[in-house]
């Protein structure tokens, strides 16, 4: 089967995106996913999004998204903005043509994306969820802590250190710590432990950030089923949530990632995350599988 793709990135966080409207994906399985997914043996990134038609009436796309360990996922942001620049730049909207705005449907709902004038592109996230069963999270017997809105959950390492962590959904689970230098931080031994730990049934993204100054922040993310990427948009919406209810950072925050730059507002609970930021086409390509 010849299948066409566009490389794209969000802030170094790649992807192979599909036009699954006008090609047929549908005999696609995990094992293509990740195929597909490798650097090595095949186009490589991060995750895999697919742009589909919407099951839901008023919406214009559905969006999935595979990481590239195969597992489909619920939400991925810096996805969502390369998501809105493909379906504009192939021409597959007539919306933004006038509003700069689509509406899609994602696995946990439906989320605004807008292109910008500059190129950029502010996706509404949705308001972010802090029941650790609805992660899921199985904290039962866990030592909490309280910092201002938010609960932290003391989590034991295998090496006997412990972390204090902010749970937050995203649509997909984080678990969010604050260090005092992100570059030194354990994150690819840390992240991994953490991210199969028995209290997340489902995994989870792993987040470390430091803050520089109420207005910013510098992050890196462990995420569930692609590793250490350059950037991730819920994770970096995760850090900046966690951070505003612990008290130490104000909205708007700038997000230093190590593959770019994110503005993320959020005015509290109940209310949607706002993440802008950019999205960029690398190549278009072809490949048989
Ligand atoms: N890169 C993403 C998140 C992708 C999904 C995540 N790895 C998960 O398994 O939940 C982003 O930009 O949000």
């Amino acid at each position: 089967m010849e299948l066409k793709f566009t490389k794209m990135h969000g802030a170094g966080n790649d992807f192979i995106v599909f036009n699954a409207i006008e090609q047929d994906l549908s005999a696609l399985t995990a094992d293509d996913w990740r195929a597909l997914g490798n650097r090595q043996f095949g186009i490589g990134a991060d995750q895999i999004l697919l742009v589909e038609k919407p099951t839901i009436a008023g919406m214009d796309f559905k969006y999935t998204i595979y990481n590239n360990d195969g597992s489909l996922v619920e939400n991925c942001g810096n996805g969502a903005r390369c998501f809105v620049k493909y379906v504009y730049d192939q021409g597959l909207t007539q919306h933004l043509a006038n509003t700069r705005e689509v509406a899609v449907q994602i696995a946990t709902g439906t989320m605004v994306l807008k292109l910008n004038d500059d190129g950029s592109v502010t996706v509404n996230m949705g308001a972010p969820g802090f029941v650790a069963a609805d992660l899921p999270a199985v904290v039962d017997g866990l030592p909490t802590r309280a910092q201002a809105e938010d609960t932290l959950y003391e989590v034991q390492l295998t090496h006997g250190e412990r972390r204090d962590i902010s749970l937050v959904s995203m649509g997909n689970p984080h678990a969010v710590q604050i260090v005092t230098d992100v570059d030194a931080a354990p994150v690819l031994t840390e992240g991994a432990e953490l991210e199969v730990h028995p209290m997340f049934p489902r995994r989870v993204n792993v987040g470390f950030m430091q803050v520089m100054n109420p207005h910013h922040i510098k992050v890196r993310i462990f995420e569930r089923g692609a590793g250490e990427t350059l950037a991730c948009g819920t994770g970096a919406c995760a850090a900046v949530v966690a951070g505003i209810r612990r008290g130490v950072l104000t909205s708007p925050v700038r997000v230093s990632a190590r593959g770019g730059e994110l503005s993320i507002a959020w005015a509290g609970t109940g209310e949607p995350v706002l993440m802008s930021g950019p999205a960029v086409t690398v190549f278009d390509g072809q490949i048989t599988i």
